[in-house]
């Protein structure tokens, strides 16, 4: 028998009221959940994954997902006999790169995402930032620190910041009960795309629509002071904490967008911002309609 089946109906019943409270505290709000690549990896989770967003929606919350898909752009990349580098958890982006990054972005991820959850029900608008010019971007620098407090700035292409969100557009989709589902791929004043990091793009969102709360699934559980060392986990993550972090090199990689990402949002008014495992089951349900914490929250 399955630990399930071991489940009373009493049981069952109690866990649907429990999170009560949950269900009325977000109804009506906005949750802008980022979806990394490195959290889609198997079909299982996946579907997983577009259940809690189509549950979500169906108790009343306004969902908004910004996806990733850093490695499926790596891999497409070698299958173009393209090599594949990172400058402070950036990709380093060449004009041919930024072409197939939005390819699979905006052709291949965003319209998976959109039909997945299609099918489960809900009615799901695929967007990539040149839809209504949603993201206006300029050309980003990336910032590499040396441990020192000095940083310098390395010119890595068409990586693109955020300039400008077309809010009215999101809103107006949410008003009418669509689900957004958006890749982060920017337009540019000249005409030229930019590839920018998923993260830095759901802050942006987050903040424009004063969302509740900005939920960033990857894979890990959250942040570790030391990431070698997993009883080095850090559940509340403060921003001078952060910075010293990142100074030190302990924070590192694909970790530094997402970190800043939750402080900007947080600056731009967003409610709270957390980094969840993306590859626990049902992550998203468990830090939204239960007791139990999850992840790593940053504050201020
Ligand atoms: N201190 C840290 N705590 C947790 N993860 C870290 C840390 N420093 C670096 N990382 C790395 O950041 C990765 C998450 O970023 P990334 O691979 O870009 O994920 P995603 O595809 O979800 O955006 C982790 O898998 C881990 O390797
Ligand atoms: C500039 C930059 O790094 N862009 C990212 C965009 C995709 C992304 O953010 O994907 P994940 O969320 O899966 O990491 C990239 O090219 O990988």
């Amino acid at each position: 028998m399955s630990n399930i089946e071991k489940i009373t109906a009493e049981d069952k019943a109690s866990i649907l009221v429990e999170a009560l409270p949950y269900i009325q505290e977000f109804y009506g709000k906005t949750i802008v959940i980022k979806y990394g690549g490195n959290a889609m990896i198997n079909e299982e989770l996946k579907q997983q994954v577009m259940k809690d967003i189509v549950l979500m929606k169906y108790v009343g919350i306004r969902p908004v997902i910004i996806h990733g898909g850093g490695p499926d752009i790596t891999s497409f990349l070698k299958k173009f006999g393209k090599a594949t580098e990172f400058i402070s958890g950036l990709r380093v982006t060449d004009k041919e790169t930024v072409q197939i990054a939005e390819m699979v972005l905006a052709g291949k991820i965003n319209s998976e995402i959109v039909n997945r959850l299609n099918r489960l029900g809900v009615h799901a608008v695929g967007l990539s930032g040149k839809d209504a010019d949603l993201i206006i971007a300029h050309k980003k620098l990336a910032e590499v620190h040396d441990g020192s407090d000095k940083v310098q700035h390395v010119d890595i292409g068409y990586v693109g910041e955020v300039e400008k969100i077309n809010t009215p557009l999101i809103n107006d989709l949410l008003d009418k009960d669509y689900v957004p589902v958006i890749a982060p791929i920017g337009a540019g004043k000249a005409d030229e795309s930019f590839n920018i990091n998923a993260d830095y793009v759901a802050a942006e969102i987050a903040g424009a629509l004063q969302a509740e709360k900005l939920l960033l699934l990857t894979d890990t559980k959250g942040i570790y002071r030391d990431f070698e060392d997993k009883s080095s986990f850090i559940s509340t993550l403060t921003q001078n904490e952060a910075k010293k972090l990142i100074n030190s090199g302990n924070i590192a990689g694909g970790m530094i967008p997402k970190v800043e990402a939750c402080l900007h949002a947080l600056d731009s008014g967003t409610g709270k911002a957390c980094i969840i495992d993306g590859r626990e089951s049902h992550s998203l349900i468990l830090e939204l309609f239960t007791s139990q914490g999850i992840g790593t929250e940053v504050v201020r």
